[in-house]
């Protein structure tokens, strides 16, 4: 699934040329599509063209929350439903449509909320046929409440013509007004795509739990894209009803009309914001003329080409049209790692050679106490009493048997997993302690984690990876993007902006993930087995990182497994076995503890640092 597009690209000198070409394009296409029809001056064509605006629009619509925010729903159509019938019943009473389309919006608005509130826990096809359940409400409702809504008779509008009722005799302001309309929803979705808004969407969109720890409000932000997703729609609703001057429920909340929708987005490609409207400006034409020219003899014909069409994408281009278009113009980002020479700024402190002290200058008083932290997952106790404290500017290791419990532990203390019972008290900014119970709040507290897993957002660039965690601290897309490339060159990572996050090799990924979360310019930092599975340079290089991050004032708390790096960065160590802490205190006492070589280190580790 492609990402940007034409209109989004990097600042980058080739990516600013790959941006202004693409902006003429777009700005040719849409000056075709108002000109070719105020030329050629006929109502066929002109209905043709305006159809194809009304489905752009619809569809870019749509994709804010189909495409952005990956929810996939068929039930759109309910929203242009309800502000076609919004806009009618007021026009009945004598409010013009430019002003019911406002109340239309925010209807549905606050209905595609209110039902998406608890969609949101569905996944996949669960979502999407819920949302095909609410549309059928819909129409049902429509279908009932007929002193409203004129049952199945439908409801027509009296002949008021002019710019007041948008009913028109001639085609031409109704292709202005939709027109204008398109643009509106275009600039919208552009104005999305570039915010924190849009990149917190498709975070949330290709990792959720990712983007929690980044400090994104992932209900939050889903709601608002429905917000605003619903109220395009109804505000097109009600242009549509009174273009149309007659709407009935099975036309107004149709199943079809909304699988038209999201596909003129997946076949121009989802999730960019120009995607939709090539998807419309390719197939509307040619169902529209298929309808005309065959007319009754051919019923249902425009729904055989839909989806002829929608298999031959299906199976030659599954990413849409712009994927295509985007191999094309957009030049290639470098993929190859950096070599040790290539990362920048960081040559980093010499490595200790010897653990540190625990008392070492530059640490400081409590920032994290954890307090009797109990958890059971059904009969397994993963968590017995777990104490521990974390002090400012230190690096606390820890270390256990695989099993032990140490990532439960990590969940428990950023908000991933409530506790059954026990304490996490974090001190923030104010100075105070804070009892944070969810991923944003810790993150607002500043506290940042990576995943023992790596959890890259795929399909987005490494700089844009990077800004999600920016945006934290940046609300600015501008300022943002700078935090993020200087996170990246001190991260050795600034060659390797442009290229595609799931192209990076493991030890590129684990970086990317550090990156993210130091982007959020964390006070705490929860670090699980950042070292795993990475070549002994690149365990040099995280060494060398980490003691960097430490002395920029950041507390670590590492999950580690390489015991190199574990002695030689830990200013104390924690030993977890069995969901208990065995041990705790310096590295050196640590891994002479019986009970610790016992449990994990093993006798030739002991004799070997004997
Ligand atoms: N969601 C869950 N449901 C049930 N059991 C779980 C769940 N999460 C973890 N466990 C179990 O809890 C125990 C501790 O797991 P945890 O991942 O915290 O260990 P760990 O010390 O981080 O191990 P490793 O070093 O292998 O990552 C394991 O037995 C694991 O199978």
């Amino acid at each position: 699934m492609s990402h940007s597009d034409i209109s989004a690209g990097p600042d980058t000198s080739p990516g600013q040329a790959h941006s202004r070409r693409g902006a003429i394009a777009l700005a040719g296409l849409l000056a075709a599509l108002l000109v070719i029809p105020l030329v050629i001056d006929n109502a066929f064509v002109s209905h043709i063209f305006i159809t194809i605006c009304l489905f752009a629009a619809l569809s870019t619509a749509w994709n804010i929350v189909g495409g952005f925010a990956g929810q996939m729903s068929l039930g759109h159509a309910m929203f242009y439903g309800i502000g076609a019938y919004v806009g009618m019943i007021l026009f009945q009473i004598g409010i013009s449509p430019w002003l019911g389309m406002f109340a239309g919006a925010a209807v549905a608005a606050l209905v595609g909320m209110v039902i998406s509130y608890p969609c949101f826990r569905l996944k996949g096809p669960f979502f999407t046929l819920a949302s095909i359940a609410f549309l059928e409400v819909m129409r049902v409702l429509a279908l009932q409440f007929t002193s409203v809504t004129g049952g199945a008779t439908g409801m027509m509008i009296d002949l008021r013509l002019g710019w007041t009722w948008m009913v028109f005799r001639e085609r031409w302001p109704s292709l202005l007004i939709v027109f204008g309309m398109l643009l509106i929803t275009l600039a919208v979705a552009w104005a999305i795509r570039r915010s924190r808004l849009g990149f917190h969407l498709v975070a949330t969109r290709e990792r959720e739990s990712a983007a929690k720890a980044a400090g994104v409000r992932t209900v939050r932000v889903r709601l608002i894209a429905v917000a605003i997703s619903s109220a395009l729609c109804a505000m097109l609703g009600t242009f549509h009803a009174m273009y149309l001057t007659f709407i009935e429920p099975a036309a107004m909340f149709s199943l079809v009309f909304s699988i038209q929708i999201a596909m003129f987005a997946l076949i121009g490609g989802i999730g960019t914001v120009t995607g939709p409207l090539l998807g419309a400006v390719l197939l509307v034409p040619i169902t529209e003329w298929a309808r005309a020219s065959l007319g009754s003899s051919a019923l249902g014909l425009h729904g055989f080409v839909y989806g002829m069409v929608l298999i031959m994408f299906v199976l030659f281009m599954p990413n849409g049209i712009m994927s295509v278009i985007k191999r094309f113009i957009t030049p290639k980002p470098p993929t190859d790692e950096p070599t040790t020479t290539e990362t920048g700024p960081i040559s980093a402190p010499a490595k200790a050679a010897e653990a540190p002290s625990p008392d070492r200058a530059g640490i400081g008083s409590d920032i994290l106490r954890v307090e009797g932290l109990n958890k059971n997952f059904g009969g397994l106790a993963v968590t017995r009493d777990v104490n521990f404290t974390l002090r400012e500017g230190e690096i606390l290791g820890m270390i256990g048997p695989n099993g032990a419990g140490k990532t439960t532990v990590f969940n428990m203390i950023s908000g991933f997993l409530a506790q059954d019972s026990g304490t996490v008290s974090l001190r923030g900014p104010d100075g105070q302690f804070h009892q944070p119970n969810n991923p944003a709040d810790f993150a607002a507290l500043g506290l940042g984690r990576t995943f023992q897993i790596v959890q890259p957002f795929a399909a987005m660039s490494v700089e844009e990876n990077i800004m999600v965690g920016a945006f934290h601290r940046h609300h600015d897309e501008k300022n943002a993007r700078e935090a993020a490339r200087q996170t990246a060159w001190k991260m050795g990572l600034g060659p390797l902006l442009q290229a595609e996050a799931r192209g990076l090799t493991i030890g590129g990924l684990k970086r990317l993930e550090v990156a993210r979360v130091m982007a959020m310019e964390p006070r705490v930092l929860l670090l699980d087995e950042v070292m795993a599975g990475i070549n002994q340079t690149d365990v040099r290089r995280a060494i060398d990182l980490m003691l960097s991050i430490r002395d920029g004032g950041v507390s670590i708390i590492a999950i580690e497994h390489v015991m190199q790096a574990v002695m030689s960065l830990s200013d104390r160590v924690i030993v977890l076995a069995s969901g208990e802490v065995i041990a705790q205190g310096r590295p050196q006492d640590v891994v002479r503890d019986p009970q610790v070589i016992e449990a994990y280190l093993g006798k030739e580790f002991a004799d070997a640092h004997a």
